[in-house]
């Protein structure tokens, strides 16, 4: 509380001095040079519709939303879970992701002039779920939004100085020098600090609306009170800030300023929060003194499915509710959250921060500033994360170690010529297999991160992808290496350093090849779990057909272009050139293959050469690549704005009597 107190501000002055560089910046060239005194946001008749096959209504998700929020006041949109808190807040912030069946129609206002979005001012997303690179720390963190979001020609010290000072405000100090992990296996800052670094990320564009997605969901109370502490300062700071919050507790509750209450997509109350007891006191329901007003109206308005009886009952109220407020709200509109949002509140009274409104989308700097700076979190990222690269490497000893025992020095028998077929199998499918695993496992929610932050129009796909490859390739390569370097001697493999040197080679190119169907299959696939379900499968038919189960010449017609695309068969037709090519073996009985060339022609292989077969593997890999950068330019979101709402019909009436 006394660092959220003491800190406003500075916090103003912060921003202030930010945007004046901004300004300076952009100068002529910027697409808007307005400055604001913050806000104003009204929203009428919200209606999202969840359609059917044949386009009729399904669901009605939000039917009929009005309300309001306002510069220098902390809006909160509750109601019960399913009740269209997330829904409506996506609506506003022009979030909801484009669906086919999903309808959403609506009138916006932004300080009284109607608009289909908010693409034209600085929009702040805090969502639910916040993600970030696991092994960067905070001040990392934030330093990279902000050299990624601010103009080019801002220095360095000012862009640092920035994220100090809301590093300060938001209370980021103890944990600024943290890694910020993730909440999977590596342990980094607590619930509230994520949330509160979300915050800060969201900052750093300047915005003048903040939308926050249920800030205080999965942390303890005080933390809880902490975010919104920091949500309330924001709006007396001038911007105007809209929060979903599900059940607050007292303290929390007392924060906010305004208040929607929705039950089934339906506003139940929408005004000044202090207006919400008289109303219902209104209607006979009086909250009991010294009780939490957040519970009292949630029970209120909560469905209750314990028994038939209840579940008629508590419908009956909800709606009974719902059109008192109709009624109510025409009564009061005037006295409530009008006049209160007019003049915001008492830390209002002081100027609101004057913001410069900026080119929304545009990318603070240039390709190759985007590539260093990518290329540094992307290296930062695989470099510091220790365990996955202790794992990944004992993992790959260990097969190696396995594996050369079994095949230990295997000598040129008749019989080693299978032992040799099999450990080459074993060796392109361990190989493929540890790549594409790891890659399946950490791409999708890497995506996701770099989703939202193209979005947001901070970089491109080229720098990111070109840059993750950079920075990942080196340490990828050294797993298939090691691998190789042990297996080979220990299995006694065909003697000779260039043979030694293609051998290592040619596992390397596979595992990467691997890899990159690994961010094929993780960009296409929506969650990490549909990606690991889609890899293995495909893996197991590159398998089969990877030129020692089966010959393709005798599987079904339908199946025999797999082999071409088989990045275990090229891998194995490679090590098979390379081990057999040159090699004599004893043949002591009639039948025995004496040299290696009639085992390749045997395996299908006579006319094989290494670099074709490398070739090959690089087609692939070059286009899954391709594949790859193709699905992410492609799948970037794609929201849905609103559409304005049908004429009502009293207007209709109205229009065709005049005609
Ligand atoms: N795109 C969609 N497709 C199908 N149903 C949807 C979609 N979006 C929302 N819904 C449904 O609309 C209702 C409201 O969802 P919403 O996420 O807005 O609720 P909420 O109040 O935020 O809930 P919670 O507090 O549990 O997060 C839910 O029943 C949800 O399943």
């Amino acid at each position: 509380a006394t660092l959220a107190a003491g800190t406003a501000w500075t916090l103003v002055k912060g921003v202030r001095n930010h945007i004046r560089a901004r300004k300076a910046e952009d100068g002529a060239s910027s697409v808007v040079d307005e400055v604001s005194t913050g806000v104003a946001l009204e929203w009428q008749d919200v209606r999202m519709t969840l359609l059917d096959k044949k386009g009729r209504a399904k669901k009605h998700i939000l039917r009929g939303v009005n309300g309001k929020a306002s510069p220098g006041r902390l809006l909160a949109i509750m109601g019960p879970s399913g009740s269209g808190k997330t829904s409506l807040l996506n609506a506003l912030a022009g979030q909801t992701q484009k669906a086919k069946r999903v309808k959403l129609v609506g009138c916006l206002l932004v300080n009284g002039k109607e608009s289909a979005s908010l693409k034209e001012h600085k929009v702040a997303y805090v969502r639910q779920d916040d993600i970030f690179y696991s092994q960067l720390t905070v001040r990392e963190t934030l330093r990279m939004a902000a050299q990624l979001q601010l103009p080019q020609s801002q220095p360095d010290e000012e862009k640092d100085a920035y994220v100090e000072e809301l590093i300060l405000h938001l209370g980021l100090v103890a944990c600024a020098d943290t890694i910020v992990g993730d909440d999977r296996r590596v342990r980094g800052i607590s619930g509230g600090e994520r949330k509160r670094l979300s915050i800060a990320c969201e900052l750093i564009s300047s915005p003048s609306i903040i939308f926050a997605d249920e800030p205080t969901t999965g942390l303890d109370s005080f933390q809880a009170e902490k975010v919104v502490r920091t949500l309330q300062k924001l709006a007396r700071d001038g911007h105007t800030v809209v929060c979903s919050i599900h059940q607050p507790r007292g303290s929390i509750f007392q924060m906010f300023d305004d208040l929607v209450l929705l039950a089934d997509g339906q506003l139940v109350y929408q005004g000044a929060a202090e207006g919400a007891l008289p109303f219902f006191e209104e209607q006979g329901h009086k909250c009991p003194e010294r009780y939490n007003p957040a519970e009292f109206y949630a029970d209120l308005i909560a469905y209750d499915f314990s028994t038939p009886d209840l579940e008629a009952a508590s419908r009956q109220r909800v709606t009974q509710l719902q059109q008192a407020f109709v009624n109510w709200h025409t009564k009061h509109s005037d006295s409530t959250a009008g006049a209160a949002a007019e003049d915001g509140k008492e830390g209002t009274e002081k100027p609101l921060i004057k913001r410069a409104k900026q080119a929304v989308g545009k990318q603070g700097s240039g390709w190759r500033t985007q590539f260093r700076l990518l290329l540094e979190r992307s290296w930062r990222q695989v470099t510091r994360d220790k365990t996955t690269n202790v794992v990944r490497g004992a993992m790959n000893v260990t097969s190696a170690l396995i594996f050369g025992s079994i095949f230990w020095r295997l000598g040129l028998k008749q019989s080693t010529i299978q032992d040799r077929m099999g450990l080459l199998q074993v060796a392109a499918v361990n190989t493929a297999m540890a790549s594409l695993t790891k890659t399946i496992n950490a791409f999708p929610r890497e995506r996701d991160i770099v989703n939202r932050e193209r979005a947001k129009g901070q970089y491109g796909v080229s720098p990111y992808f070109v840059s993750k490859l950079v920075a990942e390739l080196p340490i990828a390569a050294l797993f298939p290496l090691g691998f190789g370097c042990l297996l080979y001697p220990m299995a006694g493999l065909h003697a000779g350093a260039a043979r030694f040197a293609q051998f290592l080679g040619l596992v390397t190119l596979e595992s990467f090849t691997s890899s990159a169907l690994g961010l094929a299959l993780g960009s296409l696939s929506p969650t990490t779990e549909a990606a690991l379900a889609l890899g293995p499968s495909v893996m197991v038919l590159f398998i089969v057909f990877g030129g020692y189960y089966i010959n393709p010449d005798n599987a079904p017609r339908a199946f025999r272009w797999i082999p071409r695309v088989s990045l275990i068969k090229w891998a194995f037709e490679g090590l098979s050139v390379n081990e057999f090519r040159g090699l004599t073996f004893d043949a002591a009985e009639p039948g025995d293959q004496a040299t290696g060339e009639g085992v390749l022609k045997r395996l299908g292989f006579g006319d094989s050469s290494i670099h074709g077969a490398a070739y090959q593997q690089a087609r692939l890999l070059g286009f899954f690549y391709l594949l790859t950068f193709s699905i992410l330019k492609d799948k970037e979101p794609k929201f849905l704005t609103m559409e304005a709402p049908p004429p009502r019909l009293e207007e209709l009436d109205a229009d065709s009597v005049r005609a």
